[in-house]
């Protein structure tokens, strides 16, 4: 069975009605919708520094970058991964003219009740639940033999190959973040890589945000922490609206074009013993410009134990986190019952 699309969105008039109430706010448990709160600390961190011909010096000083903002944000923009800015525009392109493709064509991809993957609005796990004001697409990219082509678009013909190609290469910028992640904790570069396993799993979000005409009422997406390891966000173009909390505040994140946003999940929480924070996000809208993203979430194996690293846990700092499988089943469990995820997994 196909979940409806919610159509209301499409067709919202963008300056003069009301938000549908299934959409309106009622009461923000993490402070008001802001839409412009002060521009975070979060550094740029030069992944080409990474790479062996840089000298140890400058090695140590972005290591040092990104110890202390995983420490106090559990995020960074970087640079220096690779990718061109014709490429990443290549990648913006796609999702955008999937998401302009008339209502029944992307219904060609609608995900089924009660499945993360395909296209469509929020899955709805409780009648109270405020919805989002965004419509997504969401593939599974790696495992390579897990990938459901029927669900990926056929329109624009280069979608596919080129969501191929991002997700690749996304996979190398992964791999070369958690070795620095490793050395930047003083540990063996395969700490996580072995956590995550040759079969991690990548899902892509292509995250479409349409103006609206209210965006002090509604949420482009609700505040939450990401169940991933660590996840990679591709902005488009100067339009922001993603948001981190930190201290009890709200930060904007600004759009710079060429760099992608990194922020560490839950499980990456777990891994470190919860040095690093999986920072809880949330998304707003404005009444002007559509807005769109593409997050690529990266997890450990589901079969895989993943637990705090020994060399992290000591009598100053003492296991917080029992080892688990399968994170993402606990977590959805959680939502359904409004539990924080992380929370329960505590020892
Ligand atoms: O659109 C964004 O900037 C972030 C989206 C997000 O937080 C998510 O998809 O989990
Ligand atoms: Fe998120």
């Amino acid at each position: 069975m196909k979940v409806s699309v919610s159509q209301t969105i499409m067709e919202m008039p963008t300056n003069t009605e009301q938000p549908p109430s299934d959409y309106i706010v009622k009461e923000t448990k993490f402070g008001s919708i802001e839409s412009s709160p002060p521009v975070g600390p979060f550094p740029v961190i030069d992944m080409s520094l990474f790479s062996q011909s840089s000298s140890q010096e400058q090695v140590e000083l972005e290591l040092h970058k990104l110890r202390s903002s995983l420490i106090s944000t559990g995020c960074f923009q970087t640079i220096g991964h690779g990718m061109s800015d014709s490429f990443l525009d290549k990648v913006r392109e796609v999702a955008l003219q999937f998401f302009a493709l008339p209502i029944e064509e992307k219904q060609k991809y609608a995900r089924a009740v009660n499945e993360a993957e395909g296209y469509g609005s929020d899955r709805v796990v409780s009648e109270k639940q405020v919805l989002d004001w965004s419509h997504r697409l969401s593939l599974r990219v790696f495992p390579e033999d897990k990938r459901r082509l029927n669900l990926w678009p056929q329109i624009p013909a280069e979608f596919r190959d080129v969501l191929d190609e991002y997700a690749r290469k996304i996979k190398i910028v992964t791999q070369v973040l958690f070795k620095a992640i490793a050395k930047s904790l003083k540990l063996e570069d395969n700490s996580f890589l072995n956590q995550f396993g040759d079969r991690a799993l990548m899902q892509a979000r292509f995250n479409f945000y349409p103006p609206c005409s209210r965006p002090d009422l509604v949420f482009g997406v609700k505040p939450h922490t990401d169940r991933s390891g660590i996840t990679v966000l591709l902005q488009v173009r100067e339009v922001e609206g993603l948001q981190i909390r930190m201290d009890g505040k709200w930060y904007r994140v600004p759009v710079i074009p060429h760099a992608l946003f990194v922020n560490i999940g839950d499980q990456m929480q777990i891994m470190t013993n919860g040095i690093y924070k999986s920072p809880m996000h949330r998304v707003v809208t404005n009444t002007e410009k559509l807005r769109l993203s593409v997050a690529t979430f990266i997890e450990p194996e589901p079969e895989n134990e993943i637990g705090p690293v020994d060399q992290l846990i000591d009598e100053q700092r003492p296991r917080i986190y029992r080892n688990v499988r399968n994170y993402g089943a606990i977590n959805y469990e959680c939502y359904q019952k409004g539990l924080v995820a992380l929370d329960t997994v505590k020892v």
